[in-house]
């Protein structure tokens, strides 16, 4: 593939204090957990993309989704380095009582909804290198 930056969408699904996290399978992050999401199709809005991604993921219906931030990596471990501009979104469930399912078992060995206070390891390095650094995609009181 042409050596360009591509256009990453990742969502935090927030759930009380719990966020929606799987464990990748993929040469990008393999083994460790990171946001469902995936790559910006053409004419797609951010909250178009972070829709589709939850829907094709995981079977769940998503509403309120908000932009958070982004962030721009390289990823030299995969075999080929890769580049990704990624729109990170805040969202929650449609629907509370939906049914959480792995729609994509070749990409993620498993799907749950983890505390944020208590999150798995290892993360996927973009995401953790968020959390070191304080981020928090809850919103904040005042909102
Ligand atoms: N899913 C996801 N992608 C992330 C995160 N952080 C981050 O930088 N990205 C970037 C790197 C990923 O390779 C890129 C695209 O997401 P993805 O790897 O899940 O893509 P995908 O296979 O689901 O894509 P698609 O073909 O279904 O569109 O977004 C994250 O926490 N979760
Ligand atoms: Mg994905």
């Amino acid at each position: 593939m042409e050596k360009v930056p591509r256009v990453g969408v990742a969502v935090f699904l927030l759930r009380g204090k719990t966020v929606l996290l799987g464990l990748r399978r993929n040469s990008i992050g393999d083994s460790t957990y990171a946001l469902p999401g995936g790559h910006l199709e053409f004419g797609e809005s951010f909250e178009e993309c972070g829709a589709r991604e939850l829907k094709e993921e995981t079977g769940l219906d998503i509403e309120k989704i908000e932009f958070l931030t982004v962030t721009n990596k390289v990823f030299k471990e995969s075999p080929k380095p890769s580049h990704y501009v990624t729109i990170f979104l805040r969202a929650a469930l449609s629907d509370p009582l939906q049914d959480l399912q792995n729609l994509e078992p070749d990409k993620c060995s498993g799907l749950g909804w983890y505390d944020w206070d208590n999150l798995p390891k290892p993360l996927f390095w973009p995401l953790e290198e968020m959390v070191q650094s304080g981020f928090n995609p809850f919103p904040s009181q005042t909102d």
